[in-house]
């Protein structure tokens, strides 16, 4: 048996943007983690992690597609609405999908109050800086926090042509600044940075001062987000330098569906205890 970690609280508070906004003034550092269902929810919430992303990576781990372009409005609504279902604690961001939000801020606006009004969750985030500003504005004003995600924006990676690291040279780190200020000054809460140079990233986190969430953005940035499905050892063949796993449990589901054909085959299973 492992040893028990310290419980979290049982009646830790409800996470809100002024609450990573305070954990930042403070130096705390911020949790996040996917989750697209309501029975991994329940357990990541139950952890005590601060922010729950379901993130249109759904369309990677879930549905099995190459990128996340294919995942569509209503699909992520239904992964929003089984996580929210469950989550008592963390924020709940969602992630607008492609062709949801980019080019048309009514779209955009459109686009966010289904994912508010059909699956409850508290916000919604989107790739991409200055060119879908006035998308962002359009949210902002009907009440919906936005969270910005810059560097390596998986919905464009057509334009990139690899996941490479993005922002290694100044045109395009300065770009990222700028892009980072405005996504501050338009008044988003947040701001996932992925893939670019820790040094950056940490420049960034210094820059601005809403929360700046990292995924292989290095440590000087105010909080971390992971998929769960790649930390939790699910996800086998996909294993970028950034990822830590803290678990091998697509093996271990393995190895328990094995044991089970094995029962099935030697009638050792059901036995009279597991019989009416
Ligand atoms: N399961 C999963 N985890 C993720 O972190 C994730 C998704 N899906 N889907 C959406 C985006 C795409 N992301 C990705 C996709 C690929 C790499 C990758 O292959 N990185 C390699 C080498 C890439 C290269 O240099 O060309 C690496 O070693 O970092 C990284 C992040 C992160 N996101
Ligand atoms: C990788 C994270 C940041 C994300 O955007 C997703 O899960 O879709």
């Amino acid at each position: 048996m492992s040893k028990a970690l310290k419980p979290v609280s049982k009646n830790k508070k409800k996470i809100t943007t002024h609450v990573l906004q305070e954990m930042k003034s403070k130096g705390e550092k911020i949790s996040m983690l996917t989750s697209y269902d309501y029975s991994m929810a329940k357990i990541v919430d139950k952890t005590g992690m601060d922010v729950i992303l379901v993130g249109d990576s759904a369309s990677n781990v879930m549905a099995g597609h190459e990128t996340t372009l294919p995942i569509t409005l209503d699909q992520m609504i239904y992964h929003a609405t089984s996580v929210v279902r469950a989550v008592e604690n963390a924020l709940v961001v969602v992630d607008l999908p492609f062709g949801t939000y980019q080019g048309n801020s009514k779209t955009a606006l459109d686009s966010s109050i289904r994912i508010m009004k059909e699956s409850g969750a508290h916000a919604v985030k989107l790739e991409g800086g200055k060119e879908i500003k006035e998308s962002i504005d359009r949210i902002l004003s009907a009440g919906i926090p936005v969270m910005g995600h810059l560097g390596l924006t998986p919905q464009s990676i057509y334009k990139f042509g690899t996941y490479t690291v993005r922002a290694k040279q100044d045109e395009e780190a300065n770009r990222l600044i700028e892009d980072a200020k405005m996504l501050e000054e338009t008044g988003c809460f947040g701001i996932v940075l992925e893939k670019i140079p820790a040094k950056l990233a940490k420049q960034v986190a210094e820059s601005v001062e809403i929360p700046v969430i990292g995924i292989g953005a290095g440590n000087g940035v105010d909080g971390q987000v992971l998929v769960a499905h790649d930390m939790l050892g699910l996800n086998v063949d996909f294993s970028p330098r950034f990822l830590r796993r803290y678990n091998n449990l697509s093996q271990q589901i393995e190895d328990s569906v094995k044991q089970y054909i094995n029962d099935v085959k030697t009638r050792d299973f059901p036995n009279e205890n597991e019989s009416y």
